[in-house]
């Protein structure tokens, strides 16, 4: 059905409520009296409604971890037809990455920014998949559970038409939505969010949801986390507060529609594939819900950066929005971290990022303005990819700028940007498809290719007398 026939879903209101706070025990009741007391599942519910659980961790995970709601809803999710093997509008969303799909490449990558395409596209329809990250030795071990694998998945996403009558969920992972045009309007079993560019949405495995668009056009990016969940990072040295606040994260109250909707259709990726089953009631028909297994958004202007104050430039990790861990300390499945406004006051130093190599791959995206690191080619919408050891940092006209600032710069407020990275300890597989995009800037590897050598035997020589004298006119 098209947007035209569909009865439209109601307009999220201006002061769209919200529960806040990371990792909470939160409830939420849309007619008072929906919520059981006591029990979570008693003989009957309040108001003849069915309970159900969603579990987002092993029933058994230490209790640090577990991450459940249950829900309290009009009909439960089992009442469908049988799900049968969505046909793919594009061949862009890829669930096995192979040799001849994809490949492992140690080169700098730059992608332009997407067009949203004119043709009616939704959600689902616009959603690509651009890299993939396996660990390839549990790859081998656990073929069969596919989802307990340590994957990542990069995506974009362009579109220009509501979802209508129609959901979506990830059965493989949770999904962290960077929007970076249009804003977003997310219906969710647990209720409604809008979420703009400059705040970021996570929608847990399994959670259905729908999304509209009330700015038509947008676009943005996607990182699907397979077998963990977001965290956010210790703080260490710097105290009980910083970075992003918890009670700045952002989880809906219950809303719900109740009306019958014959075909309506929930559409799942399970194991990389999409699969549809039709139902004929809307899957946002929770009345009331408990529980820490939430969708929640952030709004990235909230963050509260640290930095250097004296001299060098932080490493990254330092601005850490959220993080996805691995079982080794420290080394995450993926690190969200942000490049935010700031100052930058830091005396004697090269202040935009270092020249450098990682055994961390990154994946960046900017969501508006300009990266402190690139003058020229970075834009709003694109993206660049930086292998585990690949060589990056500033570009030649980044380089030369600020050496002709000069060593007596004055503290400097970097404004009017947002630009973020996905870090991983996985070595991602990039899509032929987006190898071989128009959008690929296959020029990039230019912006280094100015940096000139100002290395000579006579600056070491002066250098070396300047030292000399200095030392000598100390005395
Ligand atoms: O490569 C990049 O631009 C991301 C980055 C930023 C920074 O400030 C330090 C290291 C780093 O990888
Ligand atoms: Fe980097």
């Amino acid at each position: 059905m098209d947007t035209a026939t569909a009865p439209a879903r109601p307009e999220f209101s201006a002061d769209l409520e919200y529960q806040s706070g990371f990792g909470n025990q939160f409830s939420s009741e849309a007619i008072a009296g929906a919520l059981p007391h006591g029990q979570n599942s008693p003989l009957l519910c309040p108001y003849g409604l069915y309970a159900e659980q969603i579990s987002g961790t092993s029933f058994t995970s230490p209790r640090k971890h577990n991450q459940r709601s249950w829900l309290y809803r009009v009909k439960p999710s089992v009442t469908h037809e049988p799900f049968k093997a969505r046909v793919p509008t594009h061949g862009k969303l890829v669930s096995e990455f192979n040799d001849s799909n994809s490949s492992a490449t140690p080169t700098q990558l730059r992608w332009k920014p997407v067009e949203v395409p004119e043709s009616p596209t939704d959600f689902i329809d616009g959603l690509y998949t651009l890299l993939n990250e396996v660990n390839e030795d549990e790859f081998d071990e656990l073929q069969h559970a596919p989802h307990r694998l340590k994957i990542l998945h990069y995506s974009r996403y362009t579109a220009n038409k509501l979802m209508a009558n129609c959901a979506f969920c990830s059965a493989d992972g949770d999904f962290l939505i960077v929007p970076q045009e249009g804003r977003l309007w997310i219906t969710t079993e647990c209720g409604r969010l809008q979420v703009s560019p400059s705040e970021v949405v996570v929608l847990p495995q399994g959670m259905r949801f729908a999304i509209d668009l009330p700015d038509g056009p947008s676009r943005g990016y996607v990182a699907e986390i397979f077998g963990t969940h977001f965290q956010l990072p210790d703080l260490g040295p710097i105290g009980a507060n910083g970075l992003a606040a918890p009670r700045d994260f952002l989880v809906p109250v219950a809303w719900f529609e109740s009306c019958s909707h014959p075909g309506f259709t929930i559409v799942q990726k399970f194991g990389g594939q999409l699969f549809t089953a039709k139902q004929d009631f809307s899957p946002f028909n929770v009345v009331a819900w408990h529980g820490n297994y939430v969708p929640y958004k952030y709004d990235l202007s909230k963050f509260c950066p640290y930095n250097t104050v004296l001299i060098d430039h932080s490493d990254p990790s330092i601005n850490t929005v959220l993080t996805a861990p691995t079982n080794t300390p420290g080394v995450a499945l993926l690190d969200f971290v942000i490049f935010p406004p700031r100052w930058l006051v830091a005396e004697n130093t090269f202040r935009p990022p270092y020249y450098h190599r990682n055994c961390m791959s990154e994946f960046m995206g900017l969501i508006l303005g300009g990266y402190e690191a690139k003058a020229d080619g970075f834009l709003p919408g694109g993206a660049s990819l930086h292998s585990c050891m690949t060589p990056h940092g500033p570009d030649t006209k980044t380089f030369e700028a600020t050496i002709a600032r000069g060593s007596d710069a004055r503290p400097q407020r970097i404004a009017n940007t947002m630009a973020f990275m996905f870090e991983s300890c996985l070595i991602p597989r990039v899509c032929s498809w987006a190898l071989e995009s128009p959008y690929m800037d296959h020029d990039y590897y230019q912006c280094w290719i100015g940096l000139k050598s100002h290395f000579t035997y006579e600056l070491v020589n002066q250098q070396n007398q300047e030292l000399h004298n200095g030392g000598v006119d100390k005395k």
